[in-house]
Formats: structure tokens, C-alpha cells, sequence
């Protein structure tokens, strides 16, 4: 059984951390993470207001990206091993037939808003977080290009607001979690209710 979960949300909520958790307890996942499809800094535009478009789908390489869950799709063995994932003696054996479980999971602040992506998750989860607690997290960290002044105001949180928006127009099948819970307590709400949804299919 091939199983896609997606972790989406705002900036800094908390994705990776629960991205990480869920790779090391779900049995043969693997993890594609939105952010590896940065275009350079020099392909991303630069705005009227001065800032790089960060923020926006046309920032990203989507078309690798679906290229690449899609190999996963074709076959989760050899990109599990390609990407240095060990599988269970179980997984193996099955190969990517339909029998053994293999689970994909993708991260990232836009995974609902490019619509050849929108259905191949099983499961759709959605981290927010409050402007103030989003903007003091994300003032402590540096990216590849670090944010220059204003950029979170600017651009990062008006960007936010609009996508969320045609997220929740096009897509109904989102699970929302509150990022200001604790990493343990996101961390358990996820794996136990993936958990059901993997016994409840086997
Ligand atoms: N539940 C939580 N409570 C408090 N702090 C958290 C929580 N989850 C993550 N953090 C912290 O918030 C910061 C951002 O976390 P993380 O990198 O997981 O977010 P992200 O959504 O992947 O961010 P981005 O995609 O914008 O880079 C980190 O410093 C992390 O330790
Ligand atoms: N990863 C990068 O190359 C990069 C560069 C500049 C800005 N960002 C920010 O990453 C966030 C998504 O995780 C977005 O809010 C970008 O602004 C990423």
C-alpha cells in the first residue's frame, strides 16, 4: 500500500520538526520537502516593492517536484534506497507491489496550492501559527538568502494570507493544527491518527 501524507503550513510552524519525527516512527517513509525546489536567487523575481518573490509558486520548480513524488510513486523501493532510507525486510520482499507499506511524505509552505499536486495526498495536515508568534520564530532564522528588513511584513505574511486563502477555496479535505501546541503534543495528534488510518486499511 503506497500512502501519501502531506505537512503543510505556515512558515515556520513547525513542519520540519514534525516532518522529522514522523520519518524516523512511520515504517518505509521517505520525504520530499517543498523547499529543495527553490529556483536560484537570481531567477526570482524582484517585485514592485523591491523585495524577491519568495513566497509565491512561480519561486519553486514545481514541475521537478511533482516529477519527483512521481518517481516515488513508481517505485517507492528504489527511491527509498536512492535516497539512503532503509526498509524493512518486509518492504523489500513486496517490493513495490501493493503489499507492503510505503509512505511519502511531502513538506512545505505551498503543497496545496498547485493543483497537480492536490490529489495525490491521503491526508492533508496544516500548521498555523498567530502573526506574532510566526514573525518572532521566523526573525531567528537565517535561509539560504537571509531576509533583508521588512521582508517578513512586506511580503512573507501578505503572501501567507492570500494563499491560505485559495488553499481553502480549492482544497476541503485539510486538517488543521494549532502550531502554538507543544512539538510533542503536534508530534502525537499526527502519528496516532496516521496510525488509525494505516490499520483501518490493512
Ligand atoms: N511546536 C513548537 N513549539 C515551539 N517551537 C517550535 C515548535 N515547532 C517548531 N518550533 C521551532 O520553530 C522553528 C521553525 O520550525 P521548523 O523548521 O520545524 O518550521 P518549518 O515550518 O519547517 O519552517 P520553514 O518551512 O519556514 O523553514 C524552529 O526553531 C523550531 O525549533
Ligand atoms: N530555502 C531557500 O532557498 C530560501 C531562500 C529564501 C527564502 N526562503 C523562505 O523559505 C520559506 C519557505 O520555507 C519562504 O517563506 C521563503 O521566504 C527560503
Amino acid at each position: 500500500m503506497k500512502f501519501i501524507i502531506g505537512i503543510g503550513g505556515v512558515t515556520n510552524g513547525g513542519k520540519t520538526t514534525l516532518t522529522n519525527r514522523l520519518l524516523r516512527t512511520l515504517p518505509n517513509c521517505c520525504v520530499v520537502h517543498q523547499d529543495d525546489f527553490f529556483k536560484k536567487p537570481d531567477q526570482i523575481e524582484v517585485g514592485e516593492d523591491g523585495f524577491r518573490q519568495w513566497d509565491v509558486i512561480s519561486a519553486l520548480d514545481m514541475e521537478a517536484m511533482v516529477g519527483t513524488v512521481k518517481g516515488w510513486q513508481e517505485n517507492p523501493v528504489k527511491f527509498a534506497r536512492s535516497h539512503g532510507v532503509s526498509l524493512s525486510p518486509e518492504a523489500v520482499e513486496f517490493g513495490s507491489d501493493q503489499k507492503g507499506i510505503h509512505i511519502l511524505i511531502v513538506e512545505g509552505f505551498l503543497i496545496y496550492n498547485y493543483k497537480p499536486l492536490i490529489d495525490v495526498y491521503d491526508r492533508c495536515f496544516y500548521i498555523s501559527l498567530p502573526y506574532e508568534e510566526c514573525k518572532t520564530r521566523r526573525s531567528t532564522r537565517t535561509y539560504t538568502v537571509p531576509d533583508p528588513p521588512g521582508l517578513f511584513d512586506g511580503h512573507v505574511w501578505p503572501m501567507y494570507l492570500k494563499h491560505r486563502k485559495q488553499m481553502e477555496s480549492q482544497c476541503d479535505r485539510i486538517e488543521y493544527l494549532d502550531g502554538m501546541m507543544s512539538k510533542d503534543d503536534i508530534y502525537s495528534v499526527v502519528f496516532e491518527s496516521i496510525q488509525n488510518t494505516l490499520l483501518n486499511n490493512s
